[in-house]
């Protein structure tokens, strides 16, 4: 299956072919890093590129996009690779696993877009000032509130999607956090949501 098939036309040619050059890349390095489940990459294009593409719709693509343990780069480079021809738009994803970090630099470098990989644990990086601060599969909400904490922007926001465990999250979170969120559903799972959290402090 190919990106416009599954797309449509809303998304734009160059950012379609640009999906598709990564597709690829992804596919020939699967097997020897696991980037994704194998067991997945049959619906790569809704169970991973639509599923992160949905967020860029979430919160306005001006400003500074950090991704949070992007692994193969969803959502972050799938992000990334929306905002690529919107100059006041800038993407750092952080991901600690070096095979991973290369395979990241690699697709930027073959889309030609630009955005900036950091290969270190997000507890040792220097604060990154996101605006727009996303997560997916990295931890439980709790953890991600921590990590927030350090990185994102004053008026910064939070989109963390979230499998159908994730009103149990927000209930533990709540323990050690005080937060308003809204739950937005996914569009490619019935019992997922994203997540979106502005304001958040410890208490
Ligand atoms: C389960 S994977 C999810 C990857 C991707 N976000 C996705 O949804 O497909 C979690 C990723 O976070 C990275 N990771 C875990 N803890 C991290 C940390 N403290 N700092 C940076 N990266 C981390 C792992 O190396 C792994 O690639």
């Amino acid at each position: 299956m190919n990106g416009s098939a599954v797309l449509g036309a809303d998304v734009p040619r160059e950012t379609i072919e640009r999906l598709e050059v990564y597709a690829e890349l992804l596919r020939r390095w699967n097997p020897k890093i696991n980037l994704v489940s194998p067991a997945t990459l049959v619906n790569l294009w809704t169970r991973h590129i639509t599923d992160s593409l949905q967020l860029s719709a979430l919160a306005k693509a001006e400003g500074h996009w950090v991704d949070l343990g992007s692994g193969g780069g969803f959502p972050g480079l799938v992000i990334a690779i929306a905002n690529a021809d919107r100059t006041a738009s800038t993407t750092t994803l952080v991901e600690s696993d070096q095979r991973k970090a290369t395979f990241l630099r690699t697709v930027i470098r073959e889309t030609g877009i630009s955005a900036d990989v950091i290969g270190r644990r997000i507890e040792t990086v220097q604060h990154l000032s996101a605006d727009v601060l996303t997560a997916r599969a990295l931890a439980p909400l709790d953890m991600l509130l921590s990590f927030a904490e350090r990185h994102r922007a004053v008026d910064g926001i939070c989109l963390f999607p979230k499998g159908e465990t994730w009103a149990e999250e927000v209930a533990a979170a709540e323990v050690n956090w005080r937060f308003r969120y809204e739950a937005v559903p996914s569009k490619t799972n019935a019992a997922s949501v994203i997540l979106k959290i502005g304001e958040f402090s410890r208490g």
